[in-house]
């Protein structure tokens, strides 16, 4: 089997599973650390293996243009190079070019663009995205699709996940079928009902070991969004597993899971980890604020890493203020061991048939916070 996937339990439409893949298993519902140029910024691998994470994130566009696939696979692979032994997703790069590059022209072939680094040029196509993440060594790679921006004409939409599923289809063909690794396609249609069960189904047809909703997650908004997720998760095969590209806050996560996700990943607890904000059982701290400066007490008594075991609001308030580098090595860390916290909670609830209520206690907690 390329990549396994076990359900354990189901609470409605939740599920508790695990998948399995070359470098090691992963207990879903699970949220994946965004590693894009093989660093989950600011933390050390073991470090992010201590906070519960299995499975991280890596980026096609960012590694082709640097450091190169092939130096990476020249030096033994994703895994070995970033010296992360579990299992790593990597992204096509089709998402990066359009939000990253310069000049870039997407047409039937692929896209062709200039690197956002030195501006030279590039082309990424879907075998060429395959064979990119294959010298990367990604135990699961994503198709090379287009992400339609946020609100682009229908008829565009349509034409794009057309793209998408011929992308879809050649990706598929060029793919090295190895037990333990697999590929998924990603469902796109925008907005659109209709679109998004054409986009499903034909990928269904082609017999995906996964499949990933994309196109959101762009300035929908969260109604929206969970809109789109009731129309198309029914849609996907039940025995294999879901991942929602770039979501989000843990609301979104929440009501993710309960609309049948498995696999989530986002900057926003590391990216947030550099910018001072904190996610807590209370709610999001922004810890820059003055009314930290002397508070003596853990950033949030209720979570269990090493972070609010050790320091106090007010030193990491002090860090933030005066700019050091462990400011934001501790802020990350947190939020990271948070949004691991947050998965245990769903997994065990969903487990114990008890989503509805954790979710309830989950959403009352987020409700306070000082941002
Ligand atoms: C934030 N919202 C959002 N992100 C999205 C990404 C990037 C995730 C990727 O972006 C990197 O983080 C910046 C991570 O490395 C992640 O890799 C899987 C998407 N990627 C593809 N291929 N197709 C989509 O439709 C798509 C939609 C998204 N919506
Ligand atoms: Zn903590």
């Amino acid at each position: 089997m390329s990549i396994g996937f076990q359900l354990q339990a189901r609470d409605g439409a939740a599920r508790r599973g695990v998948v399995e893949t070359a470098h090691g298993r992963v207990d879903t519902p699970a949220f994946m650390p965004v590693g894009t140029a093989a660093t989950v910024k600011a933390m050390r691998p073991q470090d992010v293996a201590a906070t519960g994470a299995q499975m991280v994130l890596g980026n096609t566009y960012h590694l082709m243009l640097r450091p190169g696939a092939e130096t990476v696979a020249e030096l033994g692979g994703l895994h070995r190079f970033m010296a992360w032994p579990g299992p790593i997703l990597t992204d096509s790069g089709g998402y990066q070019v359009m939000s990253l590059a310069k000049l870039r022209k997407i047409d039937e072939r692929g896209v062709r663009f200039r690197s956002h680094i030195d501006g030279s040029k590039h082309e990424l196509t879907p075998e060429g995205a395959v064979e990119i993440q294959d010298l990367l060594d990604a135990d699961i790679a994503m198709q090379l699709d287009e992400c339609p921006a946020a609100g682009r004409p229908r008829d565009e939409v349509a034409d794009s996940m057309q793209l998408s599923l011929r992308w879809a289809e050649r990706c598929r063909a060029a793919f090295r079928e190895r037990a333990g690794y697999g590929l998924f396609a990603i469902v796109q249609g925008g907005m659109h009902d209709d679109l998004r069960r054409e986009s499903a189904h034909a990928l269904t047809g082609m017999d995906f070991p996964g499949y990933a909703v994309g196109g959101l997650a762009v300035g929908e908004g969260q109604a929206e969004m969970f809109r789109v997720l009731d129309v198309t998760v029914p849609e996907l095969p039940e025995a294999k597993p879901r991942y929602l590209m770039g979501v989000g806050r843990p609301l979104d996560i929440v009501g993710a899971v309960e609309r049948g996700i498995d696999l989530f990943d986002c900057v926003l607890p590391t990216r947030s980890g550099r910018t001072a904000q904190a996610f807590t059982h209370g709610g999001a701290v922004n810890i820059r604020n003055a009314r930290h400066r002397r508070d003596p007490r853990p950033l949030d008594p209720a979570c269990g890493c090493g972070v609010c075991s050790t320091f106090s609001r007010a030193y990491l308030h002090h860090l933030i203020r005066a700019g050091e580098m462990l400011g934001p090595m501790l802020l990350t860390e947190h939020n990271v061991f948070f949004y691991q916290t947050l998965m245990h909670r769903l997994r065990d609830a969903i487990a114990a048939g008890a989503l509805a209520d954790e979710a309830a206690r989950i959403r009352a907690e987020q409700a306070a916070g000082d941002i």
